[in-house]
């Protein structure tokens, strides 16, 4: 199975993929939109995409990205996320005068370097990019801030662990598809909708779901890039069966000038 994530062998995207599918055929994408196209133009038969982080919150464009290339959602990983710090054999913490990491990473551990206010903090691609170039080209004063896999991956020592704010971090993933492939147990959807701009009309909306025990595990505006300053709502809903989920649809039609359904899939545990 061929599988497109955004970063390289050691990200966190890359264990992801490990833990779902068993030998999968990685291709490795420097963005998050040759992603989408990977999945849209079928070069791949699915993605692993990151969605949301607990301490740094949802990496909105990500559900813009799903909406435009009408790929579909059909499962969700939540992935614990412990960040540590790496630099090449010998460097100690003093040694360091720059690190880099995926812009996410560096969000979920700026308590740790507000103690360290000369370093400066460079973005990168991915966790393990910024590895793998330290390695690659011997950077010294350099370090990373990336998975455990990372350091060992690319021969780097850790010089300080669990730099994230809170020990308890976690990345929510979801697998896309062209397909919307519907499981026989799915109890989640993701919708995106836009309202008019009559008063209550969210208020009507919410109080469907509710009537038909629909529970919302989120929601979020985002904005529609192609009008400025107008903005759509993401939900996820939790459902007991599609059913239900149907009968909410039909519902909210009159108060929605558009709904989009990003995927109906089986929930994962945190
Ligand atoms: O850079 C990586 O290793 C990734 O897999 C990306 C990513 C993200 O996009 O949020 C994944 C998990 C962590 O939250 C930090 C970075």
């Amino acid at each position: 199975m061929k599988v497109a994530i955004q970063g390289i062998k050691g990200s966190y995207h890359h264990q992801v993929t490990n833990l779902l599918y068993e030998k999968a055929d990685l291709l490795e994408c420097s963005t998050f939109d040759q992603v989408a196209q990977a999945v849209a133009s079928g070069v791949v038969d699915k993605a692993v995409m990151a969605i949301g982080n607990s301490i740094a919150g949802s990496i909105l464009p990500n559900y813009t990205l799903i909406r435009q290339n009408q790929i579909y959602i059909t499962a969700e990983y939540y992935l614990d996320i412990s960040h540590q710090l790496m630099a090449l054999p010998g460097q100690k913490i003093e040694d360091i005068k720059e690190v880099q990491s995926h812009p996410m990473a560096l969000l979920q551990c700026r308590n740790y370097f507000q103690g360290y206010p000369e370093v400066k903090l460079v973005e990168t691609n991915d966790t393990a990019a910024a590895a793998y170039r330290i390695h690659r080209d011997g950077k010294k004063g350099v370090a990373a801030i990336a998975s455990d896999t990372a350091a060992q991956l690319y021969e780097l020592d850790i010089i300080a662990s669990d730099l994230q704010d809170v020990a308890n971090n976690s990345t929510r993933f979801v697998v896309v598809e062209r397909e919307p492939n519907y499981v026989d147990d799915a109890n989640k959807a993701t919708i995106n909708f836009t309202t008019s701009h009559e008063p209550g009309t969210l208020a009507r909306i919410l109080t469907i779901f509710g009537a038909q025990r629909i529970n919302l595990s989120k929601i979020q505006s985002i904005p529609v890039i192609e009008k400025p300053f107008v903005f759509s709502f993401v939900a996820d809903l939790e459902l007991e069966d599609l059913e239900q989920f149907l009968k909410a649809k039909q519902q909210i039609r009159p108060y929605v000038e558009q709904l989009d359904i990003l995927g109906i899939y089986k929930n994962a545990s945190l």
